[in-house]
């Protein structure tokens, strides 16, 4: 069968299903592609089941943490599985909502995997679209490892899908998913926990100092973090799996029950068959302007983890590129440019360890032009409060306008914290202005005035 549309959106993710509400909004024949339950990594296999984890694992935090303060509790453990029904009953209703205010908007939707035909048409399944243009957001998935048994890897879906506490577990790769699930596992009553980094640092985007102070929490919980480990194989004896790497300490094995993929994920474009329609693609993604428009051709659009922008692949990222793709193309023309705020970036680990702006190292060539505040705060009020001994901030300002560059906490209440100061560099605001902000005290945003001087 064959359809013509004014706009094709592949992909019902962050990036996707919101160009589809706008252009359809406007009057627009939209379609949209899903080859997967409609909602898209972070709602149903990222960011929110995630949070819903570890929301289960706050608990046993906060027992460690308070247990010799007046908190008696029996051993407390995890019902993976009950946890695991928790998170379903949260995104299990979600794709059918996604699907229903889709339809609302007069939105076709098609399930199917999308690839473009040689003469430009999409196939889905039996169904070939046509339309003026399309929007490439297929969003991101698992790099290949190019290891011997890599096919025994096993993915952060799966992780989120498992039923019950895996007792031995691997991650590869010492970055946000590792760092993230580790900790779940381990709160969550796994009796092994290993991180295999390649590199000689861990969770690279963020702060070195407070990074070791995570490093140390970990190991500290129990999670086996292993450096500057190059794997060479992985084998598979009947239900369990050896990993062989090479380590400063020679080569070394670990055996276990699962692996999991923590090693970075790279653009959803390989099986789209993009050469048919001449759009030029980068390992990164879909070679997109300013105006998140396809640099060779102009009748394909792109955002999120899909496009190859200069930023990383957040949620709050894929939002703010597929606004400019709706308004340019609802103008008809190449109005609007995609400009970026200073994002936040949180690893939900528990303490939390947040960044927005600068990092130390990003201005090491302008050293007396800032001013670089590093301090642990395990005494201040609110880590003692909830006896949390790894917290600490780097606050970096310039020094002539008094504005703030960067932001790097760890510790409770980070993940808001890291907000107010989001706000205060979007608005730019001046230390002084930001101190003159009331709050509520006492708070976790109270404590920011006193991050910087
Ligand atoms: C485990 C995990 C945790 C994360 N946690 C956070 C977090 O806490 N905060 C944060 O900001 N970011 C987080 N992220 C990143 C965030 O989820 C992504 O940046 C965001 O979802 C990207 O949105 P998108 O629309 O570009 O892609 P997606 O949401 O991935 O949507 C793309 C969709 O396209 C579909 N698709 C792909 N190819 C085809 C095809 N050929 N035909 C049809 N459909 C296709 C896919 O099935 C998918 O549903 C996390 C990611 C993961 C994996
Ligand atoms: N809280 C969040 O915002 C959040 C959470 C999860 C995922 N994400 C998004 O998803 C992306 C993917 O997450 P991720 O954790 O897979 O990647 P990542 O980019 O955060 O980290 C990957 C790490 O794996 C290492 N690595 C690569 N190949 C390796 C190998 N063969 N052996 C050992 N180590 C190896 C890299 O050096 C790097 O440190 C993130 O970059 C982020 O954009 C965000």
């Amino acid at each position: 069968m064959k359809n013509k549309f004014d706009l094709i959106v592949i992909g019902a993710g962050s990036a996707g299903t919101s160009v589809a509400r706008s252009c359809a909004a406007e009057g627009w024949k939209v379609g949209i592609v899903e080859e997967l339950k409609y909602g898209g990594t972070c709602m149903l296999r990222g960011c929110d089941p995630k949070k819903m984890f570890l929301a289960v694992t706050e608990g046993i935090d906060a027992i460690e943490r308070m247990s010799d303060k007046g908190l008696t509790t029996i051993e407390p453990t995890v019902n993976w599985k009950k946890m695991s029904e928790f998170k379903n009953s949260f995104i299990e209703p979600m794709p059918e909502r996604v699907e229903n205010s889709l339809k609302r908007l007069g939105i076709e939707e098609f399930h199917g995997k999308a690839r473009f035909n040689d003469d430009g048409s999409l196939q889905v399944g039996d169904d070939v679209l046509e339309s003026e243009y399309f929007h490439i957001a297929t969003g991101a998935s698992p790099i290949q490892l190019g290891i011997e048994g890599e096919e025994h890897v096993k993915t952060s879906t799966d992780f989120l899908d498992l039923n019950n506490t895996p007792e031995r577990i691997v991650f590869i790769g010492g970055g946000f998913i590792s760092f993230e699930f580790a900790q779940i596992s381990k709160r969550g009553g796994a009796d092994q926990v290993t991180i295999l980094q390649r590199g000689e640092k861990v969770l690279n985007q963020f702060d070195a100092d407070l990074v070791d102070m995570q490093v140390e929490k970990s190991r500290e919980m129990g999670i086996d973090i292993q450096l500057n480990s190059v794997i060479q194989k992985i084998e598979k004896k009947e239900h369990e799996y050896t990993i062989t790497y090479n380590s400063p300490n020679g080569l070394s094995h670990v055996v276990c029950d699962l692996i999991i993929h923590g090693a970075g994920r790279g653009a959803n474009i390989q099986d789209l068959n993009l050469e048919a329609i001449n759009v030029a693609t980068t390992r990164k993604g879909v070679v997109v302007n300013e105006f998140q428009r396809s640099i060779s051709n102009p009748k394909v659009f792109s955002a999120g983890d899909a496009a190859d922008t200069s930023k990383p692949n957040l949620t709050p990222v894929a939002g703010i590129e597929a606004k400019i793709v709706a308004k340019n193309l609802i103008a008809k023309e190449d109005k609007y440019k995609t400009t970026y705020p200073a994002i936040p970036s949180v690893v939900y680990t528990l303490p939390p360890i947040a960044k927005v702006g600068l990092t130390e190292k990003d201005v090491e060539q302008r050293k007396d032009e800032v001013k670089v505040k590093f301090k642990k705060t395990h005494q201040w009020y609110s880590s003692v409060r909830v006896n949390e001994k790894y917290s600490a901030f780097k606050t970096i300002v310039d020094k002539k306008t008094n504005k703030i560059l960067g932001a790097h906490l760890l510790g409770p209440g980070a993940e808001e914290q890291v907000n107010v100061i989001t706000m205060a560099i979007n608005q730019g605001l001046t230390v002084e202005e930001l101190k003159a902000i009331v709050f509520a005290y006492p708070s976790y945003s109270s404590d920011i005035k006193y991050m910087f001087d």
